[in-house]
């Protein structure tokens, strides 16, 4: 099994103290920073686009793991490679050219990852294995932080790790987003996720490197 990532959702932070807010998870010992953009279409949210994650890449080397929540991304590709982002990844259900959005992610030279919304069957991945270097499972809705998983995506999870086991592809991440905190983490790696976002199980703590610490904790238990 792969090492596991936890990824901190910046959506939960307080973005008027944004660079502190990466600082602190930074040093409170998570692996990638997670960020989620949302166009106000694809999804009910608006949030933040290229020059948030420009100013992010000056100021942090840690991975930044991207996530487009955005209609017809491949319109916004080329935006987010320049502001340096390592990991795009785009909706399934985002665009009919959802694999030209991962060809031109992977020309770019990033990592091309693929979301699955819950309601997405993971069928469509069984023509894309060859073409990602992650996918992530939305175990809840998209558009907000704080809710719950939707225990059924789990499932989705194990599909997913079995099918891109069955195409040799064991070095691709599958990510689970939405609902991750110390109480849900175990059972999604053991369905066979390796990157885990958490966002309000973070940045709703005071204490950023205990609740690091506990998501730590609560997989190896
Ligand atoms: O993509 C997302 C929402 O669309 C967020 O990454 C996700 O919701 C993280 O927040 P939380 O851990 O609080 O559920
Ligand atoms: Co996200």
């Amino acid at each position: 099994m792969k090492t596991p990532v936890i990824a901190p959702s910046i959506l939960s932070s307080d973005f008027a103290r944004l660079k502190e807010e990466v600082d602190e998870v930074i040093r409170a010992g998570c692996d990638w920073i997670h960020i989620d953009v949302m166009d106000g279409h694809f999804v009910p949210n608006l949030t933040l686009g290229p020059p948030i994650v420009k100013a992010l890449r000056r100021h942090v080397e840690a991975t930044l793991d991207v996530h487009l929540m955005v209609e017809c991304p491949e319109r916004w590709i080329p935006a987010f490679v320049d502001a340096g982002a390592d990991i795009l990844t785009v909706h399934y259900e985002a665009t009919p050219h959802v694999h030209r959005a991962l060809q031109m992610i992977r020309e770019a030279g990033l990592k091309a990852g693929l979301a699955l919304n819950p309601g997405t069957p993971p069928d469509g991945l069984s023509y894309l294995v060859s073409d990602v270097d992650l996918v992530l499972v939305m175990t809840v809705n998209p558009g907000y932080g704080g809710q719950s998983l939707i225990p059924s995506t789990l499932a989705k999870v194990a599909e997913v790790r079995r099918m891109l086991d069955d195409a040799g592809r064991q070095d691709v991440h599958v990510e689970v987003d939405g609902g991750i905190h110390a109480g849900t983490i175990r059972r999604a790696r053991s369905a066979g996720a390796d990157v885990f976002v958490a966002g309000s199980a973070v940045f709703d703590e005071l204490d950023r490197a205990k609740a690091i610490e506990a998501l730590r904790r609560a997989l190896d238990s």
